[in-house]
């Protein structure tokens, strides 16, 4: 195949409301078809209204567009950065539309999830193919750029973050404290689907909590990877264990502290800070332990360059170090790979 010349850059993103009233429409529209049940919505719909309304993740995908920019400036990469969500402004139809009416032929996307599944890949394609599907007149070509879960840029931001959390627990517990990594639940049927062989979800996920946690603590490292933020109607399994039952084990066998690391998010958005800041501290907190959350990739500059490696390694052909060994899925996936489960009503 010839190399596409791409002369533009996306983020894409999941979106979030920015305000009270954008709270319903952006929790229907998440869940349209999903089962999700009411109650849930309405549970979901309160963590938001605790921050007014307004999803942090906007504005730290804008903080990322910028940092992405500045990188792109220092080494010389010239390509006009566009941003776009899947579930609200600005949607990535319309950010497609400004592409297109800006004459962008092929654009490089970057979607902010790091690993394969429905809702961090497959979904992401199916966004781009329906707002391309969307425009009149030829529409701009995307390329995705391949999942970053186990990338050196990523893993050395999260390492850092283990090592400042570490820094926040009494000195006493440091060396005992447990690390537990964590990430967002999915239906047990998305992970067994997931990637060309299946389970590639938890495979991924468990890749980077390993790579991070060797970072910090050397090769054979222990450490754990739990679930958070599930959703879906009660019957329907999901990853397990959650967060809060698996803190709730920890104290029951004789952990004293904890050092919670969400790697399997890019940002400090609303379900790191509501899940992790609000409800699993007030458990920690209700079974005494040491209780320090690491933060998210963000901004930090390891895992900014990675990215734009990514970036680079498309533009010139040089592949991309990476330090797992599950391949480049995500460039090139099968058609057949992560499908969408089965929709249904609530
Ligand atoms: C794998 C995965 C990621 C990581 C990959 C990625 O980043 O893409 C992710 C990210 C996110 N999920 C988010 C928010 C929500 N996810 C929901 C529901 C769901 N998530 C799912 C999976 C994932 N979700 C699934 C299988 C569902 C069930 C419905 C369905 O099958 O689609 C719901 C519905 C209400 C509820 O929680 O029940 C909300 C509000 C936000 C925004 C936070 C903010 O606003 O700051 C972000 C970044
Ligand atoms: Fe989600």
């Amino acid at each position: 195949m010839i190399k596409p010349d791409f002369d533009s850059f996306l983020l894409l993103s999941f979106g979030g409301p920015q305000g009270p009233d954008e709270v319903m429409p952006f929790l229907r529209r998440v869940t349209a078809g999903r089962g999700v049940p009411d109650e849930r919505l309405t549970e979901v719909a309160q963590h938001y209204l605790h921050y007014d309304g307004i999803s942090p993740i906007t504005a730290q995908n804008e903080a990322l567009l910028a940092a992405l920019q500045a990188e792109f400036d220092r080494r010389g990469i010239n390509l006009p950065l566009y941003f776009g969500n899947r579930n609200w402004h600005p949607f990535v139809t319309d950010t497609a539309r400004k592409m297109q009416a800006d004459g962008r032929r092929h654009a490089l996307v970057l979607a902010t999830s790091a690993t394969g599944s429905y809702s961090g890949c497959r979904q992401y394609r199916e966004d781009l193919a329906h707002a391309a599907a969307e425009l009149d007149g030829v529409a701009p070509g995307f390329t995705k750029l391949r999942h970053y879960f186990d990338h050196p840029g990523l893993i050395t931001a999260n390492a850092d973050a283990v090592r400042r959390a570490l820094a926040g627990i009494r000195p006493e517990l440091r060396d005992e404290a447990r690390l537990v990594f964590t990430a967002h639940s999915i239906p047990v049927s998305m992970n067994d689907s997931a990637g060309p062989d299946g389970g590639l979800y938890v495979a991924e996920q468990s890749t980077t909590a390993r790579l991070v946690a060797e970072a910090v603590r050397g090769p054979g490292a222990e450490f754990d990877l739990v679930w958070q933020s599930r959703s879906g109607p009660p019957q329907v399994p999901w990853l397990e264990p959650d967060i809060n039952d698996h803190l709730r084990e920890l104290a029951a066998t004789g952990t004293r502290a904890v050092v919670v690391a969400p790697t399997g998010f890019v940002s400090d958005h609303l379900e790191v800070i509501w899940d992790l800041d609000e409800e699993a501290r007030e458990t920690a907190v209700e079974l005494g332990l040491d209780y320090v959350r690491a933060a998210t990739a963000g901004t930090d500059t390891a895992f900014v360059s990675g990215l734009v490696d990514l970036v680079e390694e498309q533009l010139d052909g040089k592949p991309a170090e990476f330090l797992g060994s599950l391949g480049l899925c995500g460039v090139d996936c099968p058609a057949s790979c992560c499908p969408a489960p089965v929709r249904r009503s609530a």
